[in-house]
């Protein structure tokens, strides 16, 4: 197996809370450094753990995806890795060139042009200037800034500067390369981009990729690590299982939440046939079907309404919707003058593992002049074994394997 590119072994890292305080430390350390400091592994008053115990190691061909909660330890994690701070306690070693991509504009002169800027950054990267000439055009044609290569930086918008400081960071070739969060700001088509570079540069590279967008970490790593208060709260090959973490740490609650209300029409009561909720949320086997009961209030009206649903995912993403047909030879039970009570079933529920929220909207027609609107109406949980992020599980089998053909 090839040697590690990065090795990091029990780093950590503290800040102080308060400015006064972290100045003071900041006094002693210095003498301490001096004299040999025994104490770098325990806090002192305010002081707290940005980055705790991380160890782990990367090759060529390896990509870590790191994520966690804003405030997890991430950026700062990044900035030891590159060299931008210093950790109280642990190693880090690197082999070869580091391309970085911390902060939008970071390692960038704002004065000076997007041309100075390539030089000056394939310089710190180690480049002779005659390397860079033979990758300028390129970078350039990359970041697709051909018309504004010889404007200042700091006139750049938000996307132009990632543009660059993409297309510095991988047509140089490092050979480890960090990327922070920063394609955020990239429109898709140069996301698309980015992804593709990746995928060509990736087997002789090795790669740390920070991001909050998890479709995009587990679109680009091999091994993930997941943050909380500085320390690694799950490490290892299985990105699906660190994404699901992740997203169950996001869990807050399942309170329905009326978006538009005409006054004619009121949902009541929604549940799920024969399952018990806890704290409003419905368990469901993964591949069952269940039958969801509303109840509907007739407020002046006397037409049965269009009902729609639509299931929303735990980055509230819509991923179903379901499609009601027969509406009005329905199951629809007249309960008195005024109150309705219609069951829908839904087959074969192969939505993944993990917490979906259904949206239900009662309208004249289909998508027209609607009278209700409710997300959250009915929360479910879908029960499966398998750890997966994706919005569906499909059930497949082969059913032929052929050794000649
Ligand atoms: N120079 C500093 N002095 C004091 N505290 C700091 C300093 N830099 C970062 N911190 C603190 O360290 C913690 C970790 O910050 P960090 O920027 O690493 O988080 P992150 O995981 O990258 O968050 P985000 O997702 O918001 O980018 C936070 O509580 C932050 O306030």
């Amino acid at each position: 197996m090839e040697e590690p590119l990065v090795i990091v072994e029990n780093l950590s890292k503290k800040f102080c809370k308060d400015l006064k305080t972290s100045l003071w430390y900041g006094v002693k350390d210095l003498w301490s450094g001096v004299t040999g400091n025994k104490n770098e592994r325990l806090l002192r008053d305010k002081e707290f753990w940005a980055v705790k115990d991380i160890s782990f190691t990367l090759r060529r061909g390896e990509c870590l995806g790191l994520i966690g909660h804003n405030g997890a330890g991430k950026s700062t994690l990044l900035k030891i890795l590159n060299g931008l701070i210093n950790p109280d306690a642990g190693k880090v070693t690197i082999k070869g060139r580091v391309g970085a991509l911390i902060e939008l504009g970071a390692g960038f002169n704002p004065i000076l042009t997007g041309r100075e800027n390539i030089y000056n950054n394939g310089a710190i990267l180690g480049f002779s200037r005659k390397e860079i000439d033979s990758k300028l055009d390129a970078i350039i044609a990359f970041a697709e800034l051909e018309d504004f290569i010889d404007m200042p930086v700091q006139n750049y918008s938000s996307g132009m500067k990632v543009r660059l400081g993409f297309a510095v960071a991988a047509q140089m070739e490092p050979d480890v390369l960090i990327i922070d969060e920063v394609l955020a700001v990239g429109d898709l088509g140069f996301v698309l981009k980015c992804f593709k570079t990746i995928d060509t540069i990736l087997p002789r590279t090795a790669v740390i990729f920070v991001s909050h967008n998890m479709p995009m970490v587990s679109r680009v790593a091999t091994s993930i690590m997941m943050l909380e208060s500085g320390k690694a709260l799950f490490q290892g090959n299985q990105v699906s299982e660190g994404i699901d973490l992740y997203y169950q740490r996001f869990y807050t609650g399942q309170e329905s939440n009326v978006v538009f209300d005409s006054g004619n029409i009121k949902l009541t009561n929604s549940f799920v046939e024969g399952v018990q909720p806890f704290e409003n949320l419905y368990d469901v086997e993964w591949g069952s079907s269940i039958k969801i009961t509303f109840e509907i209030r007739l407020i002046d009206h006397d037409k049965v309404p269009n009902i729609s649903l639509a299931v929303y995912d735990k980055e509230q993403r819509g991923v179903a919707e379901a499609i009601i047909e027969n509406q009005d030879l329905f199951n629809i039970d007249k309960i008195d003058d005024n109150l309705l009570r219609v069951t829908i079933q839904l087959s074969n529920l192969q939505l993944s593992k993990g917490i979906y929220y259904i949206t239900f909207t009662a309208s004249e027609k289909l998508e027209n002049n609607v009278f209700y609107k409710e997300h959250k109406a009915i929360s479910l949980r879908i029960i499966h074994n398998r750890q997966m992020w994706t919005p569906f599980l499909l059930d497949a089998k082969i059913t032929e394997i052929n050794t000649t053909w």
